[in-house]
């Protein structure tokens, strides 16, 4: 990680819920300009690691800081303010919004503001929407679903409303991009194309991608860390992941997808 800073770094985190040890001491860093790869068996632990950064889950001990502080109280709704976008697992998209329109409703409070205020035609907010739906056309074209942008979420394949979660995550320009298994419900040709469109944040946010799909992980990502049990079993470069023995040991048994 030497050359980039570190974004988001989780320092000895530990989740309980009742008797379960959910999260047990893990650290990580996910630095910016980077893609971080959180994998593990079902139940290890990667959708709480998740929601302890996102201020669902508060850790039982450690630290999870962000930029150099540590985040402490910040609940989910602060999430924007602090540079940080999620897509979720399934879609989160607003079937009674445009493409359009559901992007614009992922960019900051304060355009978000003007963004209601719009839809209101209150004329102190025409100059806020307009920037706002410029970058939301932006960012929509650059997922190549520019073309989508007047149509209801509802009539548009699958790998599409995904593309348009993703421009939603990042019109307002996060520094952290948090993506909860992006490749869920996808084709394989849909998940090459995710795959290009992840590599081509490289260099941008620190992002950091809890997936099932062995592959998809091992092509977009620079480093990987392994969960089994809450614990980091191992982190490095995809090929040293893949060739670890407690990797190995922890998937056996498993079906890994796309493996
Ligand atoms: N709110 C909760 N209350 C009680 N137990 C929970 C809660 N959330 C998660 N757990 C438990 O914590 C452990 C870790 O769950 P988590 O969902 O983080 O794993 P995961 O790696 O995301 O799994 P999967 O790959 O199946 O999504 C599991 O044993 C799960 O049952």
């Amino acid at each position: 990680m030497s050359g980039s800073s570190v974004n988001l770094e989780l320092r000895e985190v530990t989740v309980r819920f009742a008797g379960l040890v959910a999260l047990d001491g893990v650290s990580l860093s996910a630095p910016q300009g980077r893609v971080t790869g959180v994998i593990g068996p079902n139940g290890a632990g990667k959708t709480t690691l998740f929601n302890v950064v996102c201020g669902f889950v508060r850790p039982r001990s450690g630290e999870v800081r962000w930029r150099g502080r540590v985040l402490g109280r910040h609940r989910p709704h602060d999430l924007t303010r602090l540079g940080i976008a999620r897509t979720l697992q399934g879609l989160g998209l607003f079937p009674g919004l445009t493409v359009l329109e559901n992007v614009m409703v992922g960019a900051d409070r304060q355009a978000r503001a003007g963004f209601w205020s719009g839809l209101l035609a209150l004329p102190r907010a025409d100059r806020d929407e307009a920037a706002l739906r410029e970058r939301a056309l932006a960012r929509l074209a650059e997922l190549g679903v520019a073309g989508e942008a007047a149509r209801l979420p509802g009539q548009l394949p699958y790998g599409v409303q995904k593309r348009v979660a993703l421009a939603r995550a990042l019109v307002a320009e996060p520094d952290l991009l948090l993506l909860d298994e992006p490749a869920a419900g996808l084709s394989a040709a849909e998940m090459d194309e995710l795959a290009e469109l992840i590599r081509g944040l490289r260099g941008g946010p620190a992002v950091v991608l809890v997936e099932h799909h062995m592959d998809l992980v091992m092509n977009v990502c620079d480093q990987v860390v392994v969960l089994d049990f809450g614990k980091v079993i191992a982190s490095g470069t995809p090929a040293e992941v893949r060739d670890d023995p407690a990797v190995l040991d922890a998937y056996l048994g498993e079906e890994v997808a796309g493996a």
